[in-house]
């Protein structure tokens, strides 16, 4: 395993039966809170923007906006969030999905995307895939073409990676770690 890849691991918590009883939530509070990891992770995933060729960067709500607004200010890019139902004042798209411990809906501001916009999806976990397969469908129902995913840490055993790959068609999943 490179050096980025031990640090960033080392920094991620493990949670037994969060938050019910079976999951093993990870946690990123370590990592966020030092300044050399949350660079590097900030760092590597710019660096994934600029090789997909990204114009806008997607953050999915809560950890995604952490994520993804430092990567869209290091790579000079707009970043557009996907918040819950509910919560954007003006008019939205709406996409429902399940996820690993409940179900959801995510919505975006219709005029943030357009047709010109190539856009990088930023997340910290990918599960079971669903949070990141409705992000894609709404991105496309928006207009703009999907560039690409990418999340610190893919959860292997859930096969949200075969979930996606469909709703991807050819875009990159870049997982950054794999448990
Ligand atoms: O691949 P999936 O099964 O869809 O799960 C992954 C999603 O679940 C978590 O978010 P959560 O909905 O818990 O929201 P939060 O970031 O606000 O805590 C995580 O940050 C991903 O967005
Ligand atoms: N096990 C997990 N840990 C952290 N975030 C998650 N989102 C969905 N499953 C998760």
């Amino acid at each position: 395993m490179t050096d980025i890849k031990e640090l960033l691991l080392s920094r991620i918590r493990d949670v037994a039966d969060y938050p019910e009883p079976g999951v093993m939530f990870k946690d990123i509070t370590p990592l966020l809170a030092d300044p050399a990891a949350f660079t590097a992770l900030t760092d590597a995933l710019a660096e994934i923007a600029e090789g997909a060729g990204a114009t806008k960067i997607v953050g999915l709500e809560a950890r995604g906006f952490i994520l993804g607004a430092p990567v869209a200010v290091r790579a000079g890019l707009g970043f557009i969030p996907v918040r819950k139902a509910g919560k954007l004042p003006g008019a939205t798209l709406g996409q429902a999905y399940d996820l690993e411990y409940g179900s959801a809906e995510i919505e975006v501001h219709a005029e943030d995307l357009t047709a010109d916009d190539r856009v990088l999806v930023i997340d910290d976990v990918l599960a079971t895939g669903g949070t990141a397969e409705a992000s894609v469908q709404l991105i496309r129902r928006a207009g703009a073409e999907v560039a690409g995913l990418a999340v610190l840490m893919e959860l292997g055993f859930l096969s949200g990676r075969a979930r996606l790959e469909p709703a991807l068609r050819g875009a990159p999943l870049e997982a950054l770690l794999t448990v």
